[in-house]
Formats: structure tokens, sequence, C-alpha cells
């Protein structure tokens, strides 16, 4: 058995990014733009005006003074002649500033009649924007976190399609004789397949795609045909068969597939019987089938080996310390993830922590997280956190 650090450190090993593809502006929120890109234009192209009222010379800017409105320029459409002393033009918010205007006063200091206007105050702001207040063509976005403030810079940039990493296809293929889909009449031993399904929605919401193949059974060539389904993908997941029954045959067929099994076994709980290693270009990761050692295991290492195979840096998730609101008794010798509530400021870990229990999993919003041989804790100590949502 290896510890869960090592096991994380030898599945990003394993893995690059993803290839780069362009794709437009509307499908890359919460992507990782690949590589810097440059700004097509300047924004605003041309001195615009900040507020709706009149564009003014400086000459002209003083409380009393009446001025002849020449023309209009409006957002999309502006004027074409100059401003000259003793004239002004009605302006609007965004319309581009005409020559020989230096300042723009908002219609609220104005009084206007008929073709002409007033100026009853003079206030600080030009209210005027320069050409290139905001960027300059050629201007760099650098790669990073494609965020819904930077997907309106680079839409204003004019740059319809950015780089981004591949999203990768994860093949993912629950096991066992005893399996059912939802919806379909379990037969009297038999019991409905879950931990897919969570484990296809942390895939996703990592930004992976999710390929569900058909539930695999408990012989050499059903399990192998399954695998086989699998071809073409980047990354493939098998839920159960891990363990050392008569049964779990999934390091039999994926090492008689050509797995080049990199490990097999971690010091955790649950999660013990993990396995991962190279299947021809895709990574295989053998995931336990007790529903909670898949939904640890999915949390724990495949959410940072996709962010690493979309760009990121495939760290450990974050984990934050926090108090004990109940005593716990100490820990064996596996790094145990325990589900646990939020209370207050502090985190209570649940007494049924059986791998089985989906029940106690949909009640726990974070996990405990305790080293191995963790002694026995009392209310109040500060124990490790991973949020679950
Ligand atoms: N003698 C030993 N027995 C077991 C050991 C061990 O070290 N020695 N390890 C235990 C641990 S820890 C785990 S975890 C499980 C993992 O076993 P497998 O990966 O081989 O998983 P299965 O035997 O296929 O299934 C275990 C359990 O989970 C249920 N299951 C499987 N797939 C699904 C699914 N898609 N949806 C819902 N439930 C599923 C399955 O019916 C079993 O009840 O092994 C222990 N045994
Ligand atoms: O490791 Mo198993 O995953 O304890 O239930």
């Amino acid at each position: 058995m290896i510890p869960v650090a090592e096991a994380l450190d030898r599945i990003c090993a394993l893995l690059s990014t993803m290839p780069v593809e362009h794709v437009p502006l509307r499908e890359c929120a919460g992507r990782i733009l690949a590589q810097p890109v440059s700004a097509r234009r300047t924004q605003p192209p041309f001195a615009a005006s900040a507020m709706d009222g009149y564009a003014i010379g400086e000459s002209d800017a003083q409380v009393g003074h009446s001025l002849r409105v020449v023309g209009e320029s409006q957002a999309g459409l502006g004027f074409n002649g100059e401003v000259s002393a003793g004239c002004a033009v009605r302006i609007f918010t965004g319309a581009p500033v005409p020559s020989g205007a230096q300042r723009v006063v908002i219609q609220e200091d104005v009084t206007r009649s008929l073709d002409s206007i007033t100026l009853n105050s003079i206030d600080q702001g030009l209210h005027i924007r320069p050409a290139g207040a905001d960027f300059s063509k050629g201007d760099i976005v650098s790669a990073g976190l494609i965020t819904p403030a930077r997907i309106a810079l680079l839409a204003a940039m004019n740059i319809a399609e950015v780089p981004v990493y591949r999203r990768p296809v994860v093949a993912l293929i629950a096991t066992g004789d005893e399996l059912v889909v939802p919806g379909e009449q379990p037969g009297p031993d038999q019991i409905v397949s879950s931990n897919i399904y969570a484990v296809t929605a942390i895939v996703q919401a990592a930004g992976a795609t999710p390929r569900i193949l058909p539930i695999a059974p408990d012989t050499l060539d059903g399990l192998r045909d399954v695998l086989d389904m699998a071809r073409g993908a980047d990354l493939i997941v098998t839920l159960g068969g891990a363990s050392v029954g008569d049964h779990d045959l999934v390091a039999q067929v994926a090492g008689d597939a050509g797995l080049a099994l990199d490990f097999y076994k971690v010091a955790m709980r649950p999660g013990k019987p993990l396995m991962a290693g190279r299947l021809g270009d895709a990574i295989m990761i053998g995931l336990p089938g007790n529903p909670v050692s898949a939904f640890v295991c999915a949390h724990v290492f495949l959410r940072p080996a996709l962010d690493r195979m979309l760009g990121g840096t495939g760290a450990p998730l974050p984990r934050s310390v926090m108090p004990l609101t109940k005593a716990l008794g100490p820990n064996a010798g596996r790094e145990h993830y325990m589900r646990a509530v939020r209370e207050g400021d502090g985190v209570r870990v649940y007494d049924r922590q059986d791998s089985s229990l989906l029940s106690v999993l949909d009640a726990s919003d974070i996990l405990v997280v305790r080293a191995p041989n963790d002694p026995a804790r009392i209310a109040g100590d500060m124990v490790e956190t991973i949020p679950l949502h």
C-alpha cells in the first residue's frame, strides 16, 4: 500500500495535458486559456462620452455661456463635423466625442431652448473616456482560468474563439453481475448501480466529458468486451471488481488487454483497492466498488487528475481546519476520509462510516480527513476537512 499523496503524484505523472482546441466564447466558461491571446482592437476605439449631455470646447466651459447646438453624436453614429467656439454637439453615453470638443457637460447642468443651451454649472469631470482607456490592440490576456469577466474582456477584444485544452473523454464502467441500471427491475440477488452516477457527476463538474458504458458482467469475456468499448477515451474509470474476491477480475482483464499497472492499493479508508496504470493511449484508474469508496476516490484522485489534464496543477483538494463538535476514537493505519456535517463553525463526524452507506453520504457536506494512527480526539480539537459542496 502506498500513501494517498504518493498515489496522486503517480496518477498525475501518468497524465499529460490535453491537446489544445479552439472553441467559441460561449463554450469556454470555467476552462483554462491554453495560450496568451492578444487584443485585436483598441477599446474604446475613439474618445467616447461617459454621459448623456453636450460636447463642448474647453474655452466655452463657463457658467452662463450660451452655445448653439450644431448636431448630434449617438452611440454607433458619430458627428462628422467640428465643434467650434460657441457651439455644442448633443451627445449620448458611448458616442464618439467630436473633434474640437474637450469635455461633455451633463444635460442636468444645462437649460435647453430650441437649438441652444445655457450652461448652469460646470463640474470637475470631463466625462470623456479616452481612446484605449480599457485596452489597446496587441494587449495580452495571459493563459489561465476563463472567468465570466475574462469572457467579456475577450469578446470586447473581438476574439471569437479561444484556445483551451480539449475536454478529456472519460469512459466509465460499472462492473458486477449484481448490478442493474436505475429504472430496471433487479433480480432477487441484485441491486441498482449507483456509484457510477455520482462519479459521472464529479467528472462532468470537473470539466470532462463522461461516457457511461454498459455494466460489465463478472466474466473475463464480458469484462473484456466492455473494456474494448472504452477505446478512444482519454481516461478509463472502472468501478468495482478491484478487490481480492474470486469475481474481482478488473486487474486481470485490464492486464491481459495491456495495462501497465503503476500501483495497486492505497493506504486510505475507504478506497484501499485503488489501481492505476497506462492502457494503450489512455490512463486507467480502477476504483473500488463500494459506493462511498468510489465517491471518495473520485474526489481525492479524479478531480485533481482531470484538473491537470485540463491545464491546471493537479494539486490535491484544498483542506481547511475546523473544530470537532463531537469526540472521535483513534484512527487505524490508513488515512481516513470520514463523512461529516458542518455544525455552526465546527464539524461533526457521523458514527456510521461503512463504505456502503449512501444515506450517510447524502447527509454529509464535508469530509474529515484523519492521518494514519491519529490519536483519539475530543470536541474542540482541530481536524482537517474537505468540503463536498
Ligand atoms: N478479503 C477482503 N475483502 C475485501 C477487501 C479486502 O481487502 N480483503 N477489501 C474491501 C474493500 S476495502 C472494498 S472497498 C471492497 C472493494 O471491492 P471491489 O472493488 O472488488 O468491489 P466489488 O466487490 O465489485 O463491490 C463492492 C461492493 O460495492 C457494490 N457495488 C459495486 N459496484 C457498484 C455500483 N456500480 N453501484 C452500487 N454498488 C456497487 C457491490 O455490490 C459490493 O457490495 O472490497 C472489500 N472486500
Ligand atoms: O477501502 Mo474500502 O474502500 O474501505 O470500503
